[in-house]
């Protein structure tokens, strides 16, 4: 299967030295970008793409460096291609989006004026397998990360998981290898400190080897250089390298 995964950025909120995680899901005719942060514009530059190759954008959940650059994505396609870009969310997520987006408007702006004349809105209804193209299925898993807010976790193909922002869940991630025959593990990743809302990179540790060796970490801070080396079988992914699936 055709089906690679470039990362736009692999940065955390705060991170300076990388865009905020946000990936590109590239397949032959359907190209799928996972959550559009406020950097997630100029990130695509930056990885010599354009929004013109992107058939849908997915958020996962509401927080800035996940959905804050949908205006602008709004306002490229509106002014350079005229289309609507399907814009793929949980019901539970559209309300706050389109909260959001109205918020973002100026009174001199040119762009769309409101979510659904910027996009395609598309409800994706959790805990169900949706076919988005020939090579491309998609569930959404509801994963905890703040009290109060939807964030969604995917899995994609049926054996690929992908991370939102998400506490810990040790359980949960041995269910997806052992018993669902999921190969391969895109996850967030804190580096330091004890985590919250997120999933510590000493947590991760702590899961088993065979676990552990599918697991790529993603949605790290600026200090990511001082931790090379520190990850067991995990490696970091690399922002706008282009990795199959
Ligand atoms: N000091 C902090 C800590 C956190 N945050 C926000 O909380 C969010 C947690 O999920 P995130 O997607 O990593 O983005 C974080 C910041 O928006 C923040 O804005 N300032
Ligand atoms: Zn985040
Ligand atoms: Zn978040």
């Amino acid at each position: 299967m055709t089906v690679q995964l470039q990362m736009l950025g692999t940065g955390d909120a705060h991170a300076t030295n990388y865009y905020n995680n946000n990936g590109l899901l590239l397949s032959p005719g359907y190209n799928l970008m996972i959550d559009c942060g406020t950097t997630a514009p100029l990130a695509l530059e930056a990885a010599g793409r354009s929004f013109r190759e992107v058939d849908a954008v997915l958020i996962t959940h509401t927080h800035s460096d996940h959905a804050g650059g949908l205006p602008e994505l709004a306002r490229l396609t509106h002014a350079g291609s005229g289309r609507k870009m399907t814009l793929l969310a949980a019901g539970p997520l559209l309300e706050s989006l389109r909260e959001s987006y109205r918020k973002s408007l100026t009174g001199k702006s040119a762009s769309p004026r409101s979510l659904d004349e910027a996009f395609e809105v598309t409800p994706l209804e959790p805990a169900t397998p949706h076919t988005l193209s020939a090579e491309v299925t998609l569930e959404l898993i509801s994963t905890p990360h703040i009290r109060g807010k939807d964030s969604y976790s995917l899995l994609l193909n049926g054996d690929i998981f992908y991370s939102a922002d998400m506490i810990f869940q040790p359980e949960f991630l041995l269910k997806l290898v052992r018993r669902q025959g999921v190969r391969k593990i895109f996850h967030e990743c804190q580096l330091t400190g004890p985590a919250t809302i997120h999933t510590a990179l000493s947590d991760l540790l702590t899961l088993p080897q065979d676990v552990r060796s599918l697991i790529s970490l993603m949605h790290y801070s600026d200090q990511k250089p001082e931790f090379e080396g520190k990850t067991a079988e995990m490696i970091f992914m690399e922002q706008h390298v282009v990795y199959p699936l």
